[in-house]
């Protein structure tokens, strides 16, 4: 059941398991735990249900999504961004960030979560153990329109009947893919190839695209883990519109947590609170969780304490080791054939009545990815040591957006995949419905400087040679090759924009361990009764967009639930 308000549930009602936020993390645990009929569950979400909403099923709008649906959060003044602020956006709505995300579905490099074993000591975490999760998880499914993608995928690496749909898209190839691809396959050129699928835990390479699309239409954690069957599940209560802005102890054991505290954002005030009997799961997002920790009493208690908090459990990372992979965005202009022009009420109609035609694709003028390694030989290595998890993990991401109009551009997204800068997530004042502080810290080390630097130039090789020269003109954002180096830098300070993929603010560590947050099962450490189930948990940037790690991740978790509680 979907209510729509907290007033509408019965008084007193409590719950086996209490789960704060319904992202790729939230949505796939809750979903999970009310498969066993015996596990009574409430899902909170701050955001309206996503349900009917058209514009956010159709993937073709990704990138005009009502602001409505997305929280207003913007960082702090960044010193290493020349002072900018930057936004940081994140999903208001059922789904969170997956039902208004680009749906790009990379899972990353095998060896990323091979390095969570590392860190936390649990070999649960490697590739090889979470993999065998794929087949619950994702619903691959070929193209409606019957477009043949044989060459484009390898089967073995996805599952069919699991929840959340991910396809190639329904339409063929565009200006841009037949360029990409004549490009890599020119005869001097050794740097660059095909990789027939890039979520096979070793995603370098020129491929296509996967994307969380299902026939045609968005699949959301809301519409794929929250579907008709899931909320028509007699144990399974779904909150929309409600804030929660604490956790809150058990009167009578000093570490267990015990119940939520609810409210609402609109009005400023505290509605009431409700009881878990097994735990609450914290899944609010990189943002949301460690906020809600902190307004808890739960963080560095000398930070609490300045702001007039009294804290009830001293966890000084909690916020601390908040990473976003730095995204630089290179323009080139073109000659013009790169992204014709769509009639979109007539693309509109054909997706309302068939849910088929250009609407469908989300990345409408093209439909391929990069992953790329800054070359071993490059003199950034002679600086420093290499923050790859392994020879399989790219540093590097290229997305491609072709953008026709009065001056036919390519935007190319260029991402430091193997970012280093830490920034933090904080409150400003002991009021639970005051904004977070958000300070990603892009660029705050040398190492993202020059590895930025770097990126631009792969950049400029990939977009280099004869295929390219025909359809490309001049690169017009600021070049590395072309300015002296301080004005570089700070063209490029000024440039850096977020890319929306945060993790780390409430990360898992090592058992016995005093850094981090979370044990390897996702407990806050010296807590009980609270888990941590969503991008803040995880321990180090994934050589990836960052939803199917959190799939992935949550998963595992359910797992581990399951496992306590059965
Ligand atoms: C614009 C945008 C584009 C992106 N593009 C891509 C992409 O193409 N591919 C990709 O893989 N990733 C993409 N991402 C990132 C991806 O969507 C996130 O990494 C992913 O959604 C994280 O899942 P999560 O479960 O950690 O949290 P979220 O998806 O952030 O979900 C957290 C939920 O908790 C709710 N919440 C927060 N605070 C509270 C509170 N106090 N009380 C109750 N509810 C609360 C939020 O409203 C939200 O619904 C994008 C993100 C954005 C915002």
């Amino acid at each position: 059941v979907v209510l729509n308000d907290s007033s509408q549930l019965s008084p007193n009602a409590s719950f086996d398991f209490i789960i704060v936020g319904s992202g790729p993390g939230g949505a796939t645990v809750a979903s999970r735990l009310s498969e066993n009929p015996r596990f009574s569950v409430l899902l909170i979400e701050a955001g309206v249900d996503s349900e009917g909403i058209r514009d956010l099923h159709i993937p073709a709008l990704h990138s005009s999504v009502a602001e409505v649906y997305i929280w207003n959060t913007t960082t702090a003044p960044i010193p290493s961004l020349n002072n900018r602020s930057v936004a940081f956006p994140r999903g208001y709505v059922l789904g969170g960030g997956s039902s208004v995300n680009g749906m790009v579905y990379t899972r990353g490099a095998a060896s990323d979560y091979d390095d969570w074993a590392v860190i936390t000591k649990d070999d649960g975490w490697r590739w090889k153990s979470l993999r065998k999760n794929i087949p619950r998880h994702e619903k691959w499914t070929l193209p409606v329109s019957g477009r043949n993608v044989t060459g484009e995928f390898d089967p073995q690496y996805h599952g069919f009947s699991g929840n959340v749909g991910v396809s190639l898209p329904e339409l063929g190839h565009h200006v841009l893919d037949r360029v990409g691809l004549e490009a890599i396959n020119e005869p001097n050129q050794t740097e660059f190839h095909y990789n027939q699928d890039m979520n096979s835990g070793n995603p370098i390479g020129l491929g296509w695209c996967q994307s969380t699309v299902l026939k045609g239409e968005r699949s959301s954690a809301a519409s794929s883990l929250l579907n008709k069957s899931a909320r028509a599940r007699p144990n399974l209560t779904i909150l929309v519109n409600t804030y929660v802005t604490r956790v809150l102890l058990d009167e009578n054991h000093r570490n267990r947590i015990r119940s939520v505290e609810i409210g609402s954002l609109a009005d400023r005030r505290v509605l009431g609170t409700i009881r878990a009997k097994h735990e609450v799961v914290l899944a609010a997002g990189v943002i949301g969780t460690p906020q809600i920790l902190l307004n808890s009493g739960i963080g560095d208690a000398g930070e609490l304490e300045a702001l007039g908090i009294s804290p009830i459990h001293n966890l000084p990372d909690v916020g601390k080791g908040f990473i976003d992979q730095a995204l630089f965005p290179m323009v080139w202009l073109t000659n013009g054939t790169v992204a014709p022009p769509i009639d979109t009420e007539a693309a509109l109609e054909e997706w309302v009545t068939s849910r088929s035609g250009p609407f469908t694709d989300k990345g409408l003028y093209s439909h391929q990815l990069f992953f790329g390694r800054i070359p071993s030989a490059s003199p950034l290595w002679k600086k420093y040591p290499d923050p790859s998890s392994g020879r399989s993990a790219p540093h590097v991401e290229l997305l491609f957006v072709g953008l026709d109009g009065e001056f036919p551009i390519l935007l190319v997204f260029v991402s430091l995949l193997t970012t280093t800068s830490k920034g933090f997530v904080g409150i400003r004042s002991r009021n639970p419905f005051d904004p977070p502080v958000v300070n990603s810290a892009n660029l705050a080390t040398r190492f993202d400087v020059d590895g930025v630097t770097e990126a631009v130039r792969l950049a400029k090789r990939f977009f280099s040679g004869p295929a390219w020269n025909q359809t490309l003109g001049t690169l017009i954002t600021p070049d590395p090759d072309a300015l002296p180096a301080a004005e570089w830098e700070s063209a490029l300070r000024d440039s850096v924009i977020s890319n929306a993929h945060g993790v780390g603010s409430a990360a898992m560590s090592a058992r016995g361990s005093r850094r981090g947050v979370l044990d390897p099962d996702l407990r806050v450490k010296g807590l009980d009764g609270l888990r941590i189930v969503d991008a803040a948990a995880i321990p180090r940037v994934p050589t990836a967009h960052t939803q199917a790690p959190v799939y992935l991740l949550a998963e595992r978790a359910s797992d581990l639930l399951i496992q306590q509680w059965k």
